[in-house]
Formats: C-alpha cells, structure tokens, sequence
C-alpha cells in the first residue's frame, strides 16, 4: 500500500518503521496544514495527529476519496461528523482509540469483568491509566473505551476524572516519564479486590495493530471497527 502518515510523531515514526517491515510505502508524511499537501499519491492515510486536527485531516482525506485509519484520541466528540462525512464520499474509516491487539483482547475481558460484577453491590469500580509526560489529553482515549464498557454493562451511568459521583467511574489519570501506556481496572471490596491490567512495554504493538488495520480497510468502504478487523484474524 502507499500510505500517508497524518503526524509524523512518536508513533508515525513507529508506523513508519512497521509499514515499512510489512512491504509498505510510505509516500507523505503531514505534520502541518493538510491542505499544503499533494495527496494524490496516497492510497490510505493513517492518522495519529493531534486531537485540534485530526477532524479535518480525517474529512479531508474522505474528500480526497482516501481511506483513513485513525487513533488520534481526544477528538471523539467529533465522531459522529466524520462518519457522516466518510459515507458521504463513500470512502473507508476505522477509529480505535487503542490499535495494539492486546488491549483489544483486555476490552473483550473488560467487558465480561463488567457483566459479572455487577450486581456484586459490596465493590466498587475504577480505572487508572498512566502515560508520559507528553500526552495532551487526559484520560486517555482508551481509560474512556474502557468506562464506556462498564457503563454498558452495569448500572453506572457515566464517569469523571479523579472525582466520581456513587453512579459514576472514577478515572485516575497519572503522567511518568516513558510510560508507553498502562492501564488497569479494579474492584475494591472491604475484603479483598480484583483488578485486570495492561501494560504496554513499547509503541510498536499500537502501531501493528495500525498497519494491520490499514490492510484489512484497504479496498473497503464504510465505517468499521478493531472487532470486525479482528473478527477476520482469530
Ligand atoms: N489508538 C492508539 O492505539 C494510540 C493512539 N495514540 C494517540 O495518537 C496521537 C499521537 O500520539 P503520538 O505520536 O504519541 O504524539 P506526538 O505528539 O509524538 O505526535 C503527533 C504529531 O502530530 C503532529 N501535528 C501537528 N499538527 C499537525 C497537523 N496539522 N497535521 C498532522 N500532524 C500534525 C505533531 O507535530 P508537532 O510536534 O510539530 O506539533 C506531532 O509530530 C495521540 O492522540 C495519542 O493519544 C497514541 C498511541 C496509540
Ligand atoms: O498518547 C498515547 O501515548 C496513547 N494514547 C492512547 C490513548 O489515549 O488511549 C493509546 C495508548 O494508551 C497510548
């Protein structure tokens, strides 16, 4: 494929390196004003940006009739738009706020987790994540997956970062040095806890699950997720 990373940053630098691996070509790197650039050679663009421009970069790829795989978070209010824009031009779009295969096998575990605790009224639930020091957006785009999960599952009704009402998850965001990303959800009893936990020991199982993505999407049109990609690999 000829792929064009939207944000050349830590982890176009890591889609690069695996695209590469995997036989692909990388034929633009964006790092600024989309506009500026010639997208024409492009048969697919990955977009790990910015949360302020990853709408209109995802749009405008839709416009230039380019697939587009994105995990940029902290834009997600603007879903909805992009995937109007997306089946206007009929083109193709998967979003996951978390790409790497293994946090989407701990989504699947979380989602059971949520199922089986509730009910159990003597524990209560909460997620942290840990990131570096860099990130922009807090918490992170996959701790939100993760409450939205429980949230569908039990009888929470929302959740909030740090300060949490009774119906509501608390989200414990915590920034360290290097941390690729860490992220575990926890059931405190007076007794006892539970907790799973996934830790992400470097970019690259992101940025796998990024190419992998793009390949399953290329040629494809309509607005998919990582279960339907994943749906065709077990
Ligand atoms: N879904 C997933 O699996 C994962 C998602 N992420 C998410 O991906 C995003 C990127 O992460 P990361 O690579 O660590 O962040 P970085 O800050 O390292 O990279 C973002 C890059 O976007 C560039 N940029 C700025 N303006 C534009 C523009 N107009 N168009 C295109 N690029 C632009 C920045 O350039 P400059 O520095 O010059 O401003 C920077 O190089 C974040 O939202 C993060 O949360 C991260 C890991 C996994
Ligand atoms: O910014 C990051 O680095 C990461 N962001 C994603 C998120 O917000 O969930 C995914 C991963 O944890 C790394």
């Amino acid at each position: 494929m000829k792929i064009a990373l939207s944000g050349y940053g830590k982890m176009g630098k890591t889609i690069e390196k695996i695209a590469l691996g995997r036989g692909h070509e990388i034929v633009l790197k964006i790092s600024e004003n989309i506009e500026e650039y010639n997208l024409s050679e492009a048969e697919i663009v990955i977009d790990f940006s910015i949360p302020t421009v990853a709408l209109k970069n995802i749009t405008t790829c839709f416009q230039n009739k380019l697939p587009v795989v994105s995990g940029t978070t902290g834009w997600l209010k603007d879903y909805e738009k992009a995937v109007q824009v997306c089946n206007e031009e009929n083109s193709g779009f998967i979003y996951a706020s978390n790409f790497s295969i293994g946090v989407n096998l701990f989504f699947e575990l979380n989602e059971k987790l949520a199922k089986m605790m509730d009910g159990f009224k003597d524990y209560s639930v909460e997620i942290e994540e840990i990131h570096h020091t860099q990130k922009l957006d807090a918490p992170s785009g996959t701790a939100i997956s993760l409450a939205q999960q429980i949230i569908n599952n039990s009888s929470k009704d929302g959740w909030e970062l740090d300060k949490a009402k009774e119906n509501e998850i608390p989200i414990y965001a915590k920034r360290i040095e290097n941390v690729p990303g860490t992220h575990r959800v926890s059931y405190n009893s007076e007794v006892d806890s539970i907790e799973i936990k996934h830790t992400a020991h470097s970019r690259e199982g992101f940025a796998l699950g990024a190419v992998i993505a793009a390949e399953w999407l290329f040629n494809k049109k309509g607005v998919y997720t990582m279960k339907d990609v994943l749906s065709g690999l077990s």
